[in-house]
């Protein structure tokens, strides 16, 4: 069954903004990142999903439901981790999770355990019963997953949940949700403005832009699909990616480096040509494979 499928989405808020615009997707189960940068539309989808908003046009569906018309129904079958929080600072983790746990439905003896059992997975159980309040940021966001995570859902959908996390943080979260998705047997759609995070959990990437669909798609499929040769010349790389741009080729800079994908055979005789033409000290030209990052930092500056 698809996981999550959208039809020409859009969502226009109040004032005018399309956050959402004609969007159609069709994810699998599996982990899903969805990436883009601030503002690209990625809670805005997220809300749509939970039916906390209604889409402006278009069509969504969650697990075969629709959040729009049977919201209760998705929430049922959905935990959702907020990006920002508001954790009431006297409660201790237990009560606040095992609260949250008995208002999706579960029963008093089994919100507790079930409370119980999400705060060991996400590593609290020792602190469990100390006040919110004095946790760290760390412990906050783990707070917020075990909530998502009490009522057992089907799906995790997760709003930037390394944010405000040191980079040792940032690692620890993201195994933790790499374990929930392979050992759980739950689908999670982790959202974050950072690819080069979401790329190393997930099976499948949803990237949007300004409220637009970029690219959705296997990560293995995106990575192997394209192999790039980086070229490194001890000098002249200004006037040598300026060539190869002449030439057509889609070349991007990372430090010294010039990336080319390779298209065929002919990619290398054009870029020797072109080393040869402007007469530069070739350092090396080697072949490499695609990290997913490289593929929209190409795009963005064959846009630009
Ligand atoms: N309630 C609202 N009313 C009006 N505009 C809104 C509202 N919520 C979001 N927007 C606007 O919609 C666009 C998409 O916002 P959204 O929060 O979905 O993006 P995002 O990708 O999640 O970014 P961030 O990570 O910064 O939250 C932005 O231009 C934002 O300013």
């Amino acid at each position: 069954m698809t996981l999550i499928a959208t039809e020409s989405l859009t969502k226009v808020y109040g004032g005018g903004v399309t956050a959402l615009s004609e969007l159609t997707v069709a994810v699998e189960p599996g982990i899903v990142g969805l990436v883009g940068a601030n503002g690209a539309g990625k809670s805005t989808l997220i809300k749509l999903l939970l039916g906390l908003l209604t889409p402006t046009a278009g069509r969504i569906q969650v697990l075969g439901l629709d959040p729009t018309a049977d919201a209760a129904s998705v929430r049922a079958r959905v935990g959702y981790m907020p990006e920002h929080d508001c954790l009431p600072p006297d409660l201790s983790a237990a009560e606040l999770v095992t609260h949250l746990g008995r208002m999706s439905g579960l029963p008093r003896t089994v919100a507790r355990e079930r409370a119980s059992e999400a705060l060991r997975h996400v590593g609290l159980h020792e602190e469990r019963h100390r006040p919110v309040g004095g946790y760290s940021t760390g412990m906050k966001q783990r707070v917020k997953l075990a909530q998502a995570l009490v009522h057992d859902p089907d799906l995790l959908l997760l709003d930037e949940p390394t944010n405000g996390l040191d980079p040792a943080g940032r690692d620890a979260m993201l195994a933790l949700v790499h374990r929930i998705g392979t050992e759980f047997g739950m689908s999670v759609l982790v959202c974050s403005h950072l690819l080069g995070e979401v790329e190393r959990i997930c099976d499948t990437l949803v990237a949007i832009d300004g409220g637009r669909l970029l690219r959705a798609d296997n990560i293995a499929a995106m990575t192997s699909a394209t192999d790039v040769l980086a070229v490194e010349v001890s000098e002249g790389t200004e006037a040598l990616a300026a060539r190869l741009a002449a030439l057509d080729l889609p070349v991007s800079r990372e430090g010294q480096l010039l990336l080319v994908p390779l298209a065929d055979q002919g990619t290398y005789d054009l870029i020797l040509g072109a080393v040869a033409e402007l007469d530069l000290p070739l350092h090396r030209l080697d072949q490499r494979r695609h990290r997913v990052a490289e593929l929209f930092a190409r795009r963005e500056s064959s846009h630009a």
